[in-house]
């Protein structure tokens, strides 16, 4: 795949809702194979819109009024609440091997033994792998990487992440943002990262966007951006990340 034709466009996407009132307006993004693209800003402003609306999953009352979106890839999609993404009254395994079942059309014995490998991809520990767990006998951490397992298993081309992180504590957080990394080098698919967190954004992702009031009001590639904003906005949003201390020099004095 080539610069002329990127995984995913979306070109002047605008959504309201059915009383017409404008919640994403004009938004155009384009990724290529393999890119990761983070959508980053202030509560509200429609990230996660947007995110829905390529992957065909807006709530109820909000239509797409205007734009196109076109991806070369299928599209898998992870949300931010591991928890309620599983169903409570199913075995997380037998949840799994559904997914594989369904999306790569194997036999239910080829797709339990798909979903075990899964397991394995996403480290989770082989017992597992013996005994039903439902998900409220999971860590939240082991939970997202179900999530992460079953997204996987509809070998997507782009993977749309909500948040993954933002309901998990920090050191798990960093484990998870570990393995989205990791898969994404062995695997290669391309990545759109909501967050509103600038930290795992930079981490996570080569260009940003950042979005205010339902539209962007400023793109860049990661470093240049966040070193040198343009947008009032963005500069206010940077600024607003609190600093570590000096912790090498707080230990001198
Ligand atoms: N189901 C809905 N019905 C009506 N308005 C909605 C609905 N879902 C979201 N909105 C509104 O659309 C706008 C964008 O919401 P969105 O969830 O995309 O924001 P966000 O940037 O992802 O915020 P956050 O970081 O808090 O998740 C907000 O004003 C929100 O109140």
């Amino acid at each position: 795949m080539n610069a002329m034709n990127p995984i995913l466009e979306v070109e002047n996407l605008s959504l309201a809702t059915r009383s017409n009132h404008k919640l994403v307006t004009d938004v155009s993004l384009k990724v290529e194979a393999g890119e990761s693209i983070g959508l980053v800003g202030e509560s509200g402003s429609g990230k996660s819109l947007t995110l829905r609306s390529i992957i065909g999953l807006l709530p109820s009352g909000i239509e797409q009024v205007g734009g196109n979106i076109r991806s070369n890839g299928r599209c898998a999609m992870i949300f931010q609440d591991p928890i309620r993404a599983l169903d409570p009254l199913c075995p997380v395994v037998r949840q799994l091997a559904e997914v594989v079942y369904y999306r790569q059309k194997v036999s239910r014995k080829v797709a339990r033994t798909i979903a075990l490998e899964l397991l394995e991809m996403l480290g989770l520990p082989d017992s597992l792998k013996h005994t039903d767990r439902y998900p409220r006998q999971l860590s939240g951490g082991q939970c997202q990487r179900i999530v992460i397992a079953m997204a996987l298993a509809c070998k997507p081309g782009i993977l749309l992440c909500d948040e993954p992180t933002t309901a998990l504590d920090v050191t798990v957080q960093r484990q998870i943002l570990d393995v989205i990394s990791r898969l994404q080098k062995e695997l290669g698919f391309a990545m759109v990262f909501v967050t509103h967190n600038l930290a795992v954004a930079s981490s996570m992702c080569s260009k940003l966007c950042v979005m205010k009031e339902g539209r962007i009001i400023e793109r860049g590639d990661t470093l240049p951006l966040l070193q040198n904003p343009q947008n009032p906005y963005t500069q206010l949003l940077i600024s607003s990340v609190l600093p570590l201390p000096d912790l090498e020099r707080s230990a001198d004095l």
